[in-house]
């Protein structure tokens, strides 16, 4: 007789252990799907909780233009090594106190502070109207924008709605960025890393119509390039002489020239008629000419504007479509938002 009570009541305990463990299933997959469902960036993200952020933003870059051109292509960088490096997520605005941040590492060292104090500033004056409600990822998407647009460039929706990230690590940079001496297969598979065609590759290559470079990035072109030839024969002999001069040997580290030669402040398809005038300042930028299987685009957006920017576009768009939806399981909705109002961008140390 207690024996078979012993069985029912077993029984009775392994049915309510698979209920909770289904229960528990459920709740899982019910917070896999809301955190999916909340991933969707949308133009509209702010409309009821800050209607007015693209214009508070704007009004700070502006400003900002004002004081400096450099703010257009230190801001344009800095979004593509954010996305680049754990998606979206402004990981890149993380300061740590032990130096070990994203922005830390050597690849990071050159992103001019301009573009940190564009997104800071804009952060400022949002928190200021909208407490506590827009991540840095978002900022520095508009201010992106907004920078594009103030250099001539094309204006374009920008989708909203990312979540700041949690991990900036410096550790976590080396590999993810693209090196100036690349060629295009290396160039084709890492933007494929993240969903970038050649195409897009290729277009967002173009924003180096803007900004500045240090000439240890480009120097070998014209002073060690190979032990038959010390010059690389698809650089242009003319540029040649002026980058010599631009970048006499030993030159002081901190010399940076314009990466455009000829419209360094607008936001144009020049940079591709350089590249077919065999003027592209890193290796990495004259192969999308010299190799047959780039080529071809690199002529069409060089003869036609439209069809460049409609591309650079296009795959911004899906740049900053580059966010990792899903963080962690255990990432609660709640517990995001709650850390996304406290950052001020800059401050504080996230890690793992
Ligand atoms: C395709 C592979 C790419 C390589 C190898 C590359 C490499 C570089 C290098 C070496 C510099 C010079 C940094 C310095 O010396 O200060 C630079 C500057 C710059 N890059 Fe790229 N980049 C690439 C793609 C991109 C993309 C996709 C964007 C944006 C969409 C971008 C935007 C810029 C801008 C705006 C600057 C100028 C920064 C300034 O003036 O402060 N680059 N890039
Ligand atoms: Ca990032
Ligand atoms: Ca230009």
């Amino acid at each position: 007789m207690p024996v078979k009570r012993l069985k029912v009541k077993e029984k009775f305990e392994l049915r309510k252990k698979m209920e909770i463990i289904r229960r528990c299933f459920t709740l899982f997959i019910l917070v896999i799907i809301l955190q999916v469902g909340e991933g969707k960036l949308s133009q509209a993200f702010y409309n009821s909780t800050c209607p007015n952020v693209e214009s508070i933003v704007r009004k700070v870059v502006e400003e900002k233009f004002s004081q400096t051109f450099v703010t257009v292509p230190a801001t344009l960088r800095l979004f593509f090594h954010d996305c680049f490096v754990e998606g979206c997520d402004a990981s890149i605005m993380i300061a740590s106190p032990n130096g070990d941040a994203e922005k830390d590492a050597p690849d990071n060292l050159s992103l001019a502070g301009d573009g940190f104090d564009t997104v800071i500033k804009a952060k400022k004056a949002v928190e200021a109207k909208c407490p506590k409600v827009v991540c840095c990822a978002d900022i520095l998407a508009i201010a992106t924008r907004d920078v594009i647009v103030l250099a001539g460039g094309p204006s374009f929706e920008v989708e909203l709605g990312r979540r700041d990230g949690f991990v900036s690590k410096a550790s976590r940079v080396a590999g993810q960025l693209p090196g100036a001496n690349f060629n295009l297969s290396q160039l084709n598979s890492m933007f494929a890393q993240h969903n970038l065609t050649q195409t897009d590759m290729i277009a967002l290559s173009g924003a180096h119509t803007v900004g500045f470079s240090h000439c240890s990035h480009f120097a070998n072109r014209f002073y060690s390039f190979s032990p038959s030839s010390p010059v690389d024969p698809d650089l242009d002999p003319t540029y040649v002489k002026q980058l010599k001069q631009a970048c006499p040997q030993n030159v002081d580290p901190s010399i940076a020239i314009n990466m455009d030669p000829v419209t360094p402040r607008t936001f144009d398809n020049k940079y591709f008629k350089n590249l077919v005038a065999k003027k592209g300042l890193f290796t990495s930028d004259e192969v999308l000419y010299t190799n047959r299987a780039s080529r071809p685009t690199v002529v069409r957006f060089s003869k036609k504007q439209n069809v460049f920017k409609e591309a650079f576009i296009a795959a911004m768009r899906k740049l900053g479509r580059d966010f990792h939806e899903i963080q962690s399981p255990i990432h609660f909705p709640s517990r995001i938002k709650k850390n996304n109002a406290i950052r001020k961008c800059e401050v504080g140390h996230f890690s793992d």
